[in-house]
């Protein structure tokens, strides 16, 4: 990566000092022993400490360890240079010269990715947990040293669109952070089985990993610990909706939500722990379940912090009392004024606003006008419509529920009374905002299901070795063949296929070479059979092809076509010996008295048993209740 070169040869990056150097450069070498490495450590107090702590929280039932040489042993070599150089780092970079980077957050969110990354190891056994301690705290490393190469520069950047902080970083500096995340974390000696994944972990969708992959695994446990991480130092308003997306991130570590509370709670206060034992903050939260519980504040849904508008529409000549104080100071609303109903329509539509107050008079037409206008708006319907004034008859105050105002406050109530009551509007919109937010998780959750479930019935159809359909598959497609030569009097045949001999070639080569066969003859199969065909492996060495539209003539070619194809494969076992393969065939077609597709499959099975008993590497026929042996005249 040229462009990582050239901010390195500058020695703009962030890099390990001190003891954290002297350890990787020894653990380097090759005639590096446990004993170097534990007197070096014992140098530097601070790390030594650290590392007995991390050795004695590693789980298990180990009993506690307090030399040095034996907390080595316990966390390995390899994590220790690598934790070594991640607290240098974070001693050294608690603060710096880049005015819109935190610093301190920054660290207080990785250490938190780093202890979940660690607990999610232990759970999924992908990785030792210490290596997946590393990768956490550095995961995000690659922002830091954006910060400490070009402090101006990213500290303009970092107040902009953060939701496209990548790609402006690409466009300023020839290189985004997740780059510079993946150069640093290689050079620090984390293998690439680790950083690709801490590299997809930010959007593990892009990967391409094959599912249930071990890379897979760990792109995904990266961007749990990231969003546990994100929900640890995220602020009060946001909470609640990352709560949800973290429940749903538990699912795939097979944590039910009350799992998923537990397994938080426990990161959380070892965080605390670990923040003070690093010098770093660590924030003090509630539990899992209490901010589950919390409504998110209106405007959180998005998780950004814009302000809530709200609009106020006065045709009155004086001031409208204090609301609009009440509403920006105290609940944090971003006032529009409207001085006319026209004017407040067109605002509306622009400032899409939460909560829109009318101090204005309900007796003529204009008020009640508006509000109609409002509801039957896509936007209004769900706004908080209050009604604002001196004084209101029982004439007006039913006109304006009716036309669709949610409450009517009276000025001469006071200061008081307005607050408590703009509260419980505040309230509603803040519950209609968690109502909104839980439906549009429980669609996503529905859709995500939904891919799923059609994921697992592909499954279920497939047969895990060649990807071929299995017997299920098979038996579908025969039916539908079936159906549709019953409806269109078109012509159908199916070949029952069975490898010759196939004991024979497990038991020399072993179970994985059968495999490799068995994989190999259906790629062959496929490759030479028709388009029209549907070739399905229905147990272990025998496939069903079935032949729509085939006749017997034209499928009983077809057959041998793919015999000789298959007598001509030659593989290879343990590197040298070449395995040659046949098949028996036994084909049917469909008459106009073929009871049933059990029938038809029963006479395909009687004719590859008459092709085994009559030497192998054949095709027969099964046609009008008799047995023929096809003889090709090619
Ligand atoms: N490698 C591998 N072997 C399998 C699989 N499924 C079944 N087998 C083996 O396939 C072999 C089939 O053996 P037999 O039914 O005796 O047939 P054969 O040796 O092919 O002999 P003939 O059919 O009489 O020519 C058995 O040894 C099974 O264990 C599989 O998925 N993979």
């Amino acid at each position: 990566m040229a462009r990582f070169d050239e901010i390195k040869l500058a020695g703009q990056l962030p890099s390990p000092k001190g003891v954290a150097l002297a350890i990787m450069n020894l653990c380097g070498r090759e005639d590096c022993t446990i004993e170097d490495v534990a007197r070096l450590v014992q140098t530097d107090p601070a790390l030594s400490g650290r590392l007995l702590r991390l050795a004695n929280s590693s789980g298990g039932t180990h009993r506690p360890v307090s030399a040095i040489n034996e907390a080595l042993l316990r966390i390995g070599m390899k994590a220790v240079a690598q934790l070594a150089m991640g607290f240098s780092l974070v001693d050294q970079f608690k603060d710096g010269p880049c005015k819109g980077f935190d610093y301190r957050n920054f660290w207080s969110r990785s250490l938190l990715m780093a202890l979940a990354s660690r607990e999610l190891g232990r759970l999924t056994r992908a990785a030792a947990p210490e290596d997946l301690f590393a990768c956490g705290l550095l995961a995000n490393i690659g922002s830091l040293a954006l910060a400490t190469a070009f402090p101006v520069e990213y500290s303009e950047l970092l107040e902009s669109d953060r939701s496209n902080l990548l790609a402006l970083e690409h466009e300023a500096f020839g290189i985004d952070q997740r780059q510079c995340a993946l150069a640093m974390i290689e050079e620090f000696g984390i293998p690439k089985a680790l950083a690709e994944p801490v590299f997809y972990h930010q959007s593990p969708d892009e990967s391409q990993f094959s599912e249930g992959s071990r890379p897979h695994t760990l792109t995904w446990l990266f961007h749990t610990a990231s969003h546990l991480a994100d929900l640890g130092i995220a602020a009060e308003k946001v909470r609640s909706q990352l709560v949800g997306s973290l429940i749903r991130l538990g699912g795939r570590f097979q944590m039910d939500a009350d799992g998923t509370a537990a397994f938080f709670d426990r990161i959380v206060e070892e965080w605390s722990d670990w923040a003070k034992l690093l010098d770093v903050p660590a924030t003090s939260l509630p539990s899992f379940e209490r901010m589950s519980e919390t409504p998110p504040v209106i405007g959180g849904a998005t998780g950004s912090d814009a302000t809530v508008p709200a609009l106020i529409v006065t045709s009155r000549n004086h001031s409208t009392f204090d609301v609009s104080t009440l509403l920006q100071s105290s609940l944090g609303y971003q006032i529009c004024l409207a001085g006319d109903f026209d004017e407040a329509l067109s605002i509306a539509v622009a400032v899409l606003p939460k909560i829109v107050i009318i101090d204005a008079d309900f007796s003529g037409a204009g008020a009640q006008d508006f509000c109609r206008k409002v509801r039957g708006a896509d936007w209004g319907r769900q706004v908080y419509l209050v009604a604002l004034s001196d004084q209101l008859d029982k004439e007006n105050f039913v006109a304006a529920l009716k036309s669709g105002v949610d409450t009517c406050l009276f000025k001469s109530l006071g200061e008081e009374a307005l607050r408590v009551a703009m509260d419980a509007g505040h309230r509603y919109l803040g519950l209609l905002d968690a109502w909104q937010n839980d439906r549009a998780q429980l669609k996503q959750i529905a859709s995500e299901l939904a891919v799923s479930n059609r994921k697992l019935e592909q499954v279920a159809r497939t047969d895990m070795l060649t990807g071929l359909p299995n017997r299920r598959g098979a038996m579908e497609a025969l039916a539908r063949a079936w159906s549709a030569s019953n409806r269109t009097g078109e012509a159908l045949s199916v070949m029952m296929i069975d490898v010759d001999w196939f004991k024979r070639v497990n038991d020399r080569y072993g179970h994985a070479f059968g495999d490799h066969v068995l994989k190999q003859v259906g790629i062959r199969l496929h490759k030479e059979g028709r388009r029209s065909d549907t070739l399905c492996r229905i147990g272990g060495e025998e496939f069903l092809v079935v032949c729509s539209g085939s006749d017997l003539p034209s499928a009983m070619k077809a057959a041998d076509r793919l015999r000789r194809a298959i007598e001509t494969m030659a593989l290879v076992a343990e590197g040298h010996e070449k395995v040659r393969l046949s098949i028996s065939v036994g084909v049917a077609q469909k008459e106009r008295d073929t009871a049933s597709i059990d029938v038809l499959l029963g006479e395909a099975d009687k004719a590859v048993y008459s092709a085994k008993h009559a030497g192998r590497n054949r095709v027969h026929i099964m046609a009008r209740g008799k047995l023929h042996q096809f003889v090709s005249n090619e």
